[in-house]
C-alpha cells in the first residue's frame, strides 16, 4: 500500500488552517463585495504569474514547499444544466455553495498553472473575479483555458482565497462546462470570432469544415463540438459518413475511448469504412477489450491482407489477449523497457490467477485462492489504471504537501497527481468509472452514478478518499529498488517514489503474517505466492513493512487494528520489554560495526537476551526482531570464513521469520515451510549457500535454488536473478562470462 507518510509539519499546518475556516465560517451567508477592482485583478494576477515562476524555479531546486489543502468536503452538482437558474457575480454569498444556480463567465487572463488552476473571469456586467479550477492541467479540454474562453459553472462556490481576495472555487471537473463560442447561451458581445447569425444558417457541410479545420489544428474538444452540430443539421448519409468518423477520431486522440467507439462504431459505408474499423480495433485495444480488438483485426486483415501496420498491431493486441487469457509475460523485456522509459507506462494485460474476489468475515471483502497454489506461483498480474511519476531531474512531489483537514492527515507525493490522473480518466471514458469507485472508500457517500448533460459526475473528494485508501508506492522496478536496499543497508531515502492504483490488488487486506508479495516493473504489478497456499485462503499482503522494532503497528489510516499473532503479542507486551528490544537492536548493529571478537562476542550475548524477551514459543508468534540482528552478524562471520556460525545464525534468523528447515549439513536441505518474504531474504539464502558448499554441495545446490525462488518472490521474476547475483555463485575455477554482473557482489 502507498508508503506515503505523515508529514511532521501536518499538524501546525492543520491548526492554522482550522483557525482560517472558522474565520471563513464567519462570513457565510455575507453578500460579494469585491474588495479589488477589475483592473487591480488584472494587476494582482500578472503578479501572481511572476511569483509562480519564480517559485516554480525554487521548487525544482527543493527549497519551497506548496501546500494545498483540501477544503471541507461538498458534492459535485447533480442538476442537470436546464434545473439551474442563472446568476451574476454580484448575486453571490460569501463562503456558500450556490445551489439551483449557475454562471456564465468568460475568460479574460490565460489560465495559469498554480497548484490549482487560475484565471480572471468577467460574466455580462464586467465583474470580474478569480477562478480556481482543481484539476492539474484541465486536460478534459484542449489543453487549457485561452483567453475569451466561455465557461460556465454549476452551483457555484464563493469562498476568501486570502484577506484580500475571494475566489469562485470549482473542486470537481463535472462541475464547470465548457461552453463552445457558437452555444446558443453565449451572449452577443461574446461572439467576437462568427456572429450568430451567420452560424445558424449553417449546414452539417459547414460544420464538418470547421470541425477539420479544428482537427488540424489539434483542438479535438472543439473539432468534437462543430461535428456534433452538424450531426444535428439533417446531414446527407455521406456527410453523417464523415462527420461520425472525423468525430471519433478526434475522441481517439484524446483519450475519450467510449464515445470514440461509439462514433466508429456507427459509422455509414463509405470512404472511411476501413479506417473506422482500423479505428475500432485500435480502440478495443485502449479499453483492454483484447478479444473484441482481435476480432476486429481479423476483418481489417482479411480485407487488406497487404496492410502491414494492420498486422503488426494485430500482432501487439494477439499478443494482449494470450498475456489476458494464460498469464505469459516476457519479463526480461519489461524489465528492460521500464529501465528505459519515463514514464514507465508497459503495454501488457491484466491476468487474474486462480484467485476471486469473495467477502470475509470481519474484514470487507477480501481476494482468495481458487486452488491449491505453490510457492512462487503467479497469483495476479495488474496492469495500473492509472500511475503517477515525477522525474527525477524535475521532482515537483517532495514540494507538495497535502493537507486534508477531514482525516487530519497530511501526505507529501504524488497522490494530487494520481488524483488527478484517475478523474481525467473517468471523465473521458466513463464505463471505466466503475473500476475505481466500486473500491473501498470507508464509508464515503458516494453520489449517483451516471450521465449529467451528457458528463460523467466525478466527486473529487471520493475519488481522493479511495486513493488514499487503495494507491500504492511503487518503485520504478522491485528488481531496482532490491539491489539499492542490498547496497545501501541503511535505506537511504532519495530514490524515485511513484504511486498508482491496481483496482485487483486493492482487494487484497493486510496481515503481518503476509502469504502473498506484490512486486513491481513499471506500472504492472506482480503478486506471487509467498508461501504454498491451499485452496479458498484468503491472501493478505503488507501495507506497512512490519516493524523490526516492534512497536504496535499503526493502521489508523485504514481503518483497523491488525489482529495477526505478532500485533497481539507487541500489545501485550509491556512497554518497557519494546523500548528495552529497541536499545538492543541499536547495541547490537553498533557493536557489529567493530571487527573485534569481543564486539562479536558481546552481539552474540546481546542476541541472546533480545531472543529472551520473545515469551511466547516460537511455533506461536514470529520474532521478527531478530531478523536484522541475526542477518547482520551471519554476514559478518561469513566475511571471516567462519562457516558453522554463519550458518547457525541464518537458520535461527529463517526460523525466526517462519521457515521450517529440515537438513543442510546432515540430509538434503528442505524447507517444509516458507515464511515472511523479508528484505535480505535472497542474501540470507545466498549466505547459507556458501556455507554448505564444503561441507554438503548438494544442500548448497538447493540452497542456491531457494535463493532464486526468494528473488523470484521479492522481485518479481526471476529472469533477472543471474545478472544481478550471479557473481556470487561462481566457484573458483569458473570463469566469469562477459557481461554476466551487470549487477553486484554480496
Ligand atoms: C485496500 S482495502 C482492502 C479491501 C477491502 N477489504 C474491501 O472490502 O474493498 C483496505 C481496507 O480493508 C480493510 N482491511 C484491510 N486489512 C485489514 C485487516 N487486517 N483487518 C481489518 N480490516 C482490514 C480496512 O477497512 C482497510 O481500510
Amino acid at each position: 500500500m502507498d508508503r506515503f507518510l505523515q508529514d511532521p509539519e501536518g499538524e501546525k499546518l492543520l491548526t492554522e488552517h482550522n483557525r482560517a475556516l472558522e474565520a471563513a465560517e464567519a462570513l457565510r451567508g455575507t453578500p460579494f463585495k469585491p474588495k479589488m477592482t477589475r483592473d487591480e485583478l488584472l494587476k494582482q494576477f500578472k503578479y501572481w504569474q511572476r511569483t509562480n515562476k519564480e517559485h516554480s524555479r525554487r521548487q525544482s531546486s527543493g527549497s519551497a514547499v506548496h501546500v494545498s489543502f483540501a477544503i471541507p468536503i461538498y458534492p459535485p452538482c447533480l442538476a442537470p444544466l436546464e434545473g439551474l437558474k442563472k446568476v451574476m457575480l454580484k448575486d453571490l454569498l460569501l463562503e456558500t455553495h450556490h445551489r439551483g444556480s449557475y454562471i456564465l463567465v468568460r475568460s479574460i487572463t490565460q489560465a495559469e498553472s498554480m497548484g490549482a488552476v487560475m484565471a480572471i473571469v468577467e460574466d455580462e456586467e464586467k465583474d470580474a473575479i478569480s477562478l480556481r479550477m482543481l484539476n492539474e492541467k484541465l486536460r478534459c479540454q484542449d489543453g487549457c483555458v485561452d483567453k475569451g474562453q466561455i465557461l460556465l459553472v454549476k452551483e457555484p462556490y464563493l469562498t476568501s482565497m486570502s484577506d484580500t481576495e475571494y475566489v469562485v472555487r470549482v473542486d470537481h471537473v463535472s462541475d464547470i462546462m465548457f461552453i463552445p463560442f457558437f452555444d446558443e447561451m453565449v451572449p452577443s458581445a461574446w461572439r467576437e470570432r462568427i456572429p450568430e447569425h451567420e452560424t445558424s444558417q449553417w449546414m452539417a457541410r459547414d460544420w464538418l469544415s470547421m470541425g477539420n479545420e479544428y482537427l488540424n489544428r489539434g483542438k479535438f474538444y472543439s473539432a468534437t463540438e462543430c461535428y456534433s452540430k452538424g450531426l444535428e443539421c439533417s446531414p446527407t448519409e455521406e456527410e453523417k459518413h464523415y462527420l461520425l468518423y472525423y468525430r471519433g477520431l478526434a475522441f481517439f486522440q484524446v483519450d475519450e475511448w467510449d464515445a470514440s467507439l461509439r462514433d466508429l462504431d456507427a459509422v455509414p459505408p463509405g470512404p472511411k469504412s476501413d479506417k473506422a474499423l482500423r479505428g475500432k480495433a485500435q480502440t478495443l485495444y485502449r479499453l483492454r477489450r483484447f478479444r473484441e480488438s482481435c476480432d476486429q483485426f481479423t476483418k481489417l486483415c482479411k480485407k487488406n491482407p497487404e496492410d502491414v501496420s494492420a498486422r503488426n498491431d494485430f500482432r501487439e493486441a494477439i499478443a494482449r489477449l494470450v498475456e489476458q487469457k494464460k498469464g505469459i509475460y516476457n519479463f526480461s523485456k519489461m524489465q528492460e523497457k521500464a529501465s528505459k522509459t519515463h514514464p514507465p507506462l508497459l503495454d501488457h494485460a491484466t491476468w487474474i490467477g486462480p484467485v476471486t474476489v469473495s467477502q470475509t468475515e470481519s474484514q470487507g471483502r477480501g481476494l482468495f485462492t481458487t486452488e491449491a497454489v505453490k510457492v512462487g506461483d503467479l497469483l495476479v498480474c495488474e496492469k495500473a489504471f492509472a500511475y503517477a511519476t515525477e522525474h527525477h531531474s524535475r521532482p515537483r512531489w517532495s514540494s507538495t504537501l497535502h493537507v486534508n483537514t477531514e482525516t487530519r492527515t497530511t501526505a507529501r507525493g504524488g497522490q494530487l497527481a494520481l488524483a488527478s490522473l484517475i478523474i481525467e480518466k473517468i471523465c473521458k471514458t466513463p464505463s471505466l468509472e466503475a473500476a475505481i469507485t466500486n473500491l473501498h472508500s470507508n464509508g464515503f457517500r458516494q453520489v449517483s452514478t451516471g450521465l449529467v448533460d451528457g458528463k460523467p459526475v466525478v466527486d473529487t473528494f471520493q475519488v481522493a478518499r479511495i486513493i488514499s485508501l487503495n494507491s500504492f508506492g511503487s518503485p520504478t522496478s522491485s528488481r531496482g529498488d532490491h539491489i539499492h536496499d542490498a547496497r545501501d543497508a541503511s535505506g537511504s531515502p532519495g530514490r524515485l517514489h511513484n504511486c498508482g492504483t491496481w483496482p485487483y490488488a486493492s482487494m487484497i487486506n493486510h496481515s503481518c503474517m503476509s502469504n502473498a508479495h506484490y512486486a513491481f516493473i513499471g506500472d504492472m504489478m506482480i503478486i506471487r505466492a509467498a508461501t504454498d497456499i491451499p485452496a479458498n485462503t484468503e491472501l493478505t499482503i503488507w501495507y506497512l513493512l512490519p516493524a523490526p522494532e516492534n512497536r504496535p503497528m499503526d493502521f489508523r489510516h485504514w481503518g483497523f487494528e491488525c489482529s495477526c499473532t505478532i500485533c497481539v503479542d507487541i500489545k501485550a507486551t509491556e512497554p518497557h520489554v519494546l523500548e528495552m528490544r529497541v536499545r538492543q537492536h541499536a547495541q547490537i548493529a553498533m557493536a557489529l560495526k567493530k571487527s573485534s571478537e569481543y564486539s562479536r562476542s558481546r552481539a552474540e550475548v546481546l542476541i541472546d537476551r533480545l531472543t529472551e524477551t520473545y515469551r511466547r514459543p516460537l511455533e506461536q508468534v514470529l520474532r521478527l526482531g531478530l531478523w536484522e540482528p541475526l542477518i547482520l552478524i551471519a554476514g559478518v562471520y561469513d566475511s571471516l570464513m567462519q562457516q558453522d556460525e554463519a550458518r547457525e545464525a541464518v537458520v535461527q534468523a529463517l526460523a525466526a521469520v517462519g521457515f521450517v528447515i529440515e537438513g543442510g549439513v546432515e540430509g538434503p536441505l528442505v524447507v517444509k515451510k516458507w515464511g515472511l518474504a523479508m528484505d535480505n531474504l535472497v542474501i540470507a539464502w545466498i549466505i547459507l549457500w556458501r556455507t554448505l558448499l564444503g561441507v554438503a554441495p548438494e544442500s548448497a545446490k538447493q540452497a542456491a535454488r531457494y535463493a532464486r525462488m526468494a528473488y523470484l518472490i521479492c522481485v518479481g521474476e526471476e529472469e533477472s536473478f543471474d545478472a544481478t547475483y550471479g557473481m556470487n555463485f561462481k566457484v573458483a575455477h569458473e570463469p566469469v562470462e562477459e557481461g554476466e554482473v551487470e549487477g553486484w557482489v554480496v
